[in-house]
């Protein structure tokens, strides 16, 4: 395994950091279990943003910016034409027409980028191009159109207003005006504006470093042959694209054995360059769900049963010297996918500065009698379709089952089933979690 940084220290290894103490964990339901909400509650609790610091302005795109950006500089920087054509006074061509048209001298030329001129004298013009500064006691700009286009005498045919193609000083963003707040996720427009006021760059949250490691001694990777025993490790594929979706810088570890020592190591050998590890497999009842068995001699850990399905048992961590935030998802994967939605994603985004969720978002009728079970929050695999009203109802695909993949990819919503529901009738509105949109 490769080390990153870090030297092997056995020392190290047997220490659990004082300093890595939870917060009380939420108390459990009389069935021993946790809701969702609490869990994922517990977990915003134990986590905070991450340090700002200055980025490109590029490079922050999607990143949250940490402070107020008022503008330096008017835009338009200056006044300036809208057309290619002649600057002009406005009074000596007031009364153009085809018929009588006002011939006028020219006087020189303004492209773009060269200064403007101190003035124009009355009854004279100048050529300018579009974007170039008007010169002084010009008032309007008449196109090529309505001219002949001459060079050292133009001939106007259409009459021009005083202002006529003229893009006034500050009109869009004045001195002073707040560009972007402070809390707003850089989007691509946002960059243009700031490149535009001359910002090259801003304070923001980082991308959340997110080492992804799953566990299992029957897993290989993609690409290579398989023993009849073996299966693909697709939950590290599957984390690792979900965080990448949710903004975080991701290294994919891949897979370990199930081997205590391996597993130990490995993490810790990961400490050094992530803000979030995550791990899937192996927190279940079984003889070799070792993450439960071993993580918490790296830290503080919780593992908690929560009311939900798929993704009943979930484990959470403060591990190492920088109480790095872990999260044991289960390894079924559909289990972890729907884990990462309701817990890791928020996580991610509270990391990152944004609002970590916002829900209820979109709710849709059933489209069918739906079962349920009673006593756990269900989020199951759905489509939601829209008729030509643009109503929308949702669908369910395939079972239950957290090992079922293929529906998972089939579907393109998770399904509210509330814990206190066995069964729900057609029409009933539900909370759906759209997946696959950009947020
Ligand atoms: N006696 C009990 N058994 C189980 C319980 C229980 O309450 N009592 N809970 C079940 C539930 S619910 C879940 S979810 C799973 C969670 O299992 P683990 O987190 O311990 O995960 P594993 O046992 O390692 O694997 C479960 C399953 O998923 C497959 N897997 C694991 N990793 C990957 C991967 N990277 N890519 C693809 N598939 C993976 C693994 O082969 C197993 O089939 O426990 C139930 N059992
Ligand atoms: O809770 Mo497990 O995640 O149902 O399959
Ligand atoms: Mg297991």
């Amino acid at each position: 395994m490769p080390l990153f940084g870090r030297k092997k220290n056995d020392e190290a290894l047997r220490h659990t950091p004082e300093v890595a103490v939870l917060p009380e964990p939420p108390a459990p339901g009389p069935d021993g279990l946790r809701t969702l909400e609490q869990h994922r509650d517990y977990l915003l609790s134990c986590v905070e943003e991450l340090m700002p610091f200055g980025q490109h302005v590029l490079d922050a795109l999607g990143l949250s910016i940490c402070e107020d950006v008022t503008s330096g500089i008017d835009l338009p920087r200056f006044d300036n034409t809208a057309m290619d054509g002649y600057a002009v006074r406005a009074a000596d061509v007031q009364y153009a027409t085809e018929v009588r048209p006002v011939r006028l001298p020219v006087v020189g030329e303004v492209p773009a980028g060269a200064a403007a001129p101190h003035r124009l004298s009355p009854g004279t013009a100048m050529k300018i191009m579009t974007g170039a500064p008007i010169p002084a006691d010009a008032d309007a700009v008449v196109p090529y159109e309505a001219t002949d286009r001459g060079a050292t005498d133009v001939t106007v045919h259409r009459a021009s207003t005083a202002g006529q193609h003229i893009r006034r000083q500050g009109e869009d963003v004045a001195v002073g005006d707040l560009v972007l707040a402070a809390g707003s996720r850089i989007g691509v427009r946002d960059v243009g504006l700031l490149a535009a006021v001359g910002v090259d760059k801003v304070m923001v949250r980082p991308r959340p470093r997110v080492v992804v490691i799953s566990t299992g001694s029957e897993l290989v990777d993609p690409g290579l042959a398989l023993d009849p025993e073996q299966i693909y490790d697709s939950n590290s594929y599957l984390l690792a694209a979900a965080a990448k979706d949710a903004g975080a810088q991701v290294f994919r570890v891949g897979h370990v054995g199930d081997d205590p020592a391996a597993l130990k190591q490995l993490v810790y050998d990961q400490l050094v360059r992530a803000d979030l590890i995550l791990t899937t497999g192996g927190v279940s009842q079984g003889d070799y769900d070792i993450v439960k068995a071993v993580l918490p001699e790296l830290g503080a850990t919780d593992f908690a049963a929560v009311a939900m399905q798929p993704g009943k048992p979930q484990g959470f961590g403060l591990i190492g010297e920088d109480r790095t935030p872990i999260i044991m998802l289960p390894g079924n994967p559909v289990s972890a996918f729907v884990s990462f939605e309701a817990f890791v994603r928020p996580v991610i985004r509270k990391l990152m500065g944004l609002t970590p969720y916002v829900r209820p978002g979109l709710r849709c009728a059933a489209a069918h009698a739906m079962s349920s079970i009673r006593g756990r929050t269900q989020l199951a695999r759905a489509v939601v379709t829209a008729d030509e009203t643009g109503a929308r109802t949702v669908a369910l695909v395939g079972g239950h089952g957290s090992h079922l993949i293929g529906d998972l990819a089939r579907a393109d919503a998770l399904v509210v089933l509330p814990a206190e529901t066995e069964f729900v009738a057609a029409g009933t509105e539900l909370e759906v979690w759209p997946l696959d949109q950009p947020r």
